[in-house]
């Protein structure tokens, strides 16, 4: 069983409550992704995990055992980090092989195993050569091989991907998930970016000052947001906001009055409506869709941006920003232009309500 089990795990640095009371599980063989804001005590989290830290409160298992109080290394936990952390004057080899060199391993096992690890990671070639004649995406394959070598229970990693280029990022991305399938060790990935969490994550947990907000699919994350924070988190170009004003018994943007059964609590401090860019569907005017629907958007296009398959409207409806994304053949032809006037309607599932919160 090489779970990794956190229950109500608190850290303070004097006042500063970096975590509070977090509690999460990843099974055996998953990976969870970690996203949130600068701040929200990811690194802290990954510290107290791996034993950099210790814990104000709270307990770590890890394959069952509680190692809150273990020191680094009794604890079955490996992690990358973001700069890597490769010695610079040891050669890959060297890098590889000391992690068992502290488990005391037999010299023989040594070998083998960096020699099985070297070609799982397509690293045979480089193994004599120093960090410093890598490129950041060999070093990144290095710093994921010495982290496996040891065959950890549990792989940490704190934003494995930041110093490469976008396109390495992509590659790297595949590597990762297919060096997953071989080694199915679990892992908790910290990242910045919602789109790597969609694709590393079986699951993926938002983190905000200290606690886990949502945990979920990524399908559950993005299609059924637990806050306005999880909602403007995930997705390329963002969620459409738009904040609703009181007109006696009825809910307004600008002239805009929202369907009645867009329920808003009567003591709602304020609320926003949400609506995803691609959830919009376009017309030309005085085409196709009826005027009774309630839930029709008047909206005038800014610009026209072309995204390969798809097409990117920017428009303005009710002095608000409106961003629309449609597949180019759902589209009505000939396409639209800037200035042109276009029709928009979305169906009452895609509205999402968000209430009392800020920006
Ligand atoms: N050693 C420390 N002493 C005091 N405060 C700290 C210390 N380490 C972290 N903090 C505070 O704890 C909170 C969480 O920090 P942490 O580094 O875990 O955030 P993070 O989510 O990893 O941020 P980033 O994404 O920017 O790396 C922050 O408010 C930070 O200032």
């Amino acid at each position: 069983m090489r779970s990794l089990e956190i229950e109500q795990l608190s850290k303070e640095y004097g006042k500063v409550v970096a975590l509070d009371q977090l509690s999460l599980t990843v099974h055996e063989g998953e990976r969870v992704a970690l996203v949130g804001a600068s701040g929200c005590g990811k690194t802290t989290l990954l510290r107290l995990i791996s034993g950099l830290e210790t814990a104000s409160h709270g307990k770590v298992k890890i394959a069952g055992k509680d190692v809150t109080n273990a020191s680094p290394r009794n604890r079955d936990v490996a992690m990358v980090f973001q700069d890597f952390a490769l010695y610079p004057s040891q050669t890959v080899k060297q890098n590889l092989s000391l992690g068992m060199q502290f488990q005391h391993q037999p010299k023989k096992v040594i070998n083998d195993r960096i020699a099985e690890t070297a070609e799982a990671f397509n690293l045979t070639v480089l193994l004599d050569r120093y960090p410093e004649q890598l490129s950041g995406g060999e070093q990144q394959r290095v710093a994921v091989a010495r982290a496996l070598i040891r065959q950890p229970s549990v792989l940490l990693l704190d934003e494995p991907f930041s110093n490469l280029d976008a396109r390495l990022r992509e590659d790297f991305r595949f590597e990762l998930l297919r060096l997953h399938q071989q080694f199915g060790t679990t892992m908790l990935h910290v990242t910045h970016d919602q789109n790597e969490a969609m694709w590393m994550g079986n699951r993926i947990a938002v983190m905000e000052a200290g606690k886990i907000v949502q945990l979920g699919t990524a399908d559950e994350l993005y299609y059924q947001p637990a806050s306005r924070f999880v909602a403007a988190f995930f997705g390329s170009p963002p969620m459409n906001f738009f904040a609703l004003n009181r007109n006696g018994d009825r809910w307004q943007t600008g002239d805009f009055c929202w369907p009645m059964d867009v329920a808003v609590s009567q003591d709602a401090s304020g609320a926003e409506v949400g609506i995803r860019p691609e959830a919009f569907q376009i017309d030309l005017p005085g085409e196709g869709f009826s005027e009774a629907d309630p839930l029709l958007f008047h909206a005038t296009v800014v610009s026209v941006h072309a995204l390969g398959p798809q097409l990117c409207l920017q428009c303005e409806w009710q002095k608000e920003q409106l961003c629309v994304i449609c597949d180019r053949s759902a589209t009505t032809r000939p396409l639209p232009l800037s200035g042109d006037d276009v029709t928009l309607r979305v169906s009452k599932q895609d509205l999402h309500l968000f209430e009392g919160e800020q920006p």
